[in-house]
């Protein structure tokens, strides 16, 4: 018999809710180990909340949620996940009174105890793992473009070697030249660190370039998941006029 794989993340049976609003009700989703799985649906549909119930910032009103098979609601579970995920939010919010090189630095100060000389030379390399020369170190976040800002956050989010990287809308905001090259940064970083990444976008372009599979949010739950050669042939209409609309086409044809 075949061992298979425990899921890197797992959502059964999930709901959440603000007061009456009902945002995920009966929701799955199970995330493989070294995949990068992207995340659709219109806006409002409730990425972010799941981004946030699996992080452990929301509370599910009922079903199951594990992130390396531990409970995200049970309190010394989570200090243990914290230490092996990473996170880029979506408005990578780097310390705007601190340098770049001391952003990637905090985390090393909050969670592990090293001489400051080491810390140093650590964030340099998180730094020059993700594009970004020595020199841009010590600017503030405020002197750098979009793109760098993002690559500074994911230096940061790196900085204590997680195995799951969560990305929420890394692209927006980025020219289109930026964000391909901030995709192929995404995908290198997961085949030279075996991460596990859970991206949360609108950007076809990333979907088409880097995703190993996408899940489809519509109706409070997901609707779908698969490669998007499978999504394709989904008939639910939602699906169909988002990968099968004109920019998705051209998104296609520039990565067959
Ligand atoms: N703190 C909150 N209080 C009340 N309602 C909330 C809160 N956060 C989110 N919601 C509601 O939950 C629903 C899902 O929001 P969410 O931000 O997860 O959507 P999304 O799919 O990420 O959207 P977008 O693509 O626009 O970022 C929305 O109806 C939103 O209004």
């Amino acid at each position: 018999m075949s061992a298979v794989a425990e899921p890197t993340i797992s959502v059964r049976g999930l709901r959440t809710s603000f007061g009456d609003t009902v945002v995920h009700e009966g929701l799955d989703l199970e995330v493989r180990s070294g995949e990068i799985l992207g995340v659709v649906g219109g806006s409002g549909s409730g990425k972010t909340v799941l981004l946030n119930t699996i992080l452990g910032l929301k509370r599910p009103d009922a079903g199951d949620v594990t992130v390396f098979g531990l409970d995200v609601t049970d309190r010394a579970a989570q200090a243990e996940i914290e230490r092996r995920i990473g996170v880029l939010f979506q408005q990578g919010a780097l310390f705007t009174a601190l340098t770049v090189e001391e952003n990637v630095e905090a985390p090393f100060l909050e969670h592990a105890q090293l001489p400051q000389r080491f810390v140093r030379e650590l964030a340099a390399l998180k730094l020059r793992l993700v594009g970004l020369s020595d020199t841009v170190g010590a600017l503030r976040p405020s002197e750098l473009s979009g793109g760098m800002r993002k690559r500074a956050g994911i230096a940061r989010a790196l900085a204590l070697d997680p195995d799951l990287l969560f990305l929420d809308e890394p692209t927006s905001g980025l020219d289109p030249i930026g964000a391909a090259a901030f995709d192929i940064l995404v995908r290198e970083l997961r085949d030279a660190l075996g991460l596990t990444v859970f991206l949360i976008t609108h950007d076809l372009e990333t979907l088409y370039a880097i995703c190993d599979r996408v899940a489809v949010i519509a109706d409070r739950k997901v609707i779908a998941i698969g490669t998007i050669a499978e999504l394709e042939t989904s008939a639910h209409p939602w699906i169909k006029e988002y990968f099968l609309g004109p920019r998705s086409r051209a998104s296609a044809e520039r990565h067959p």
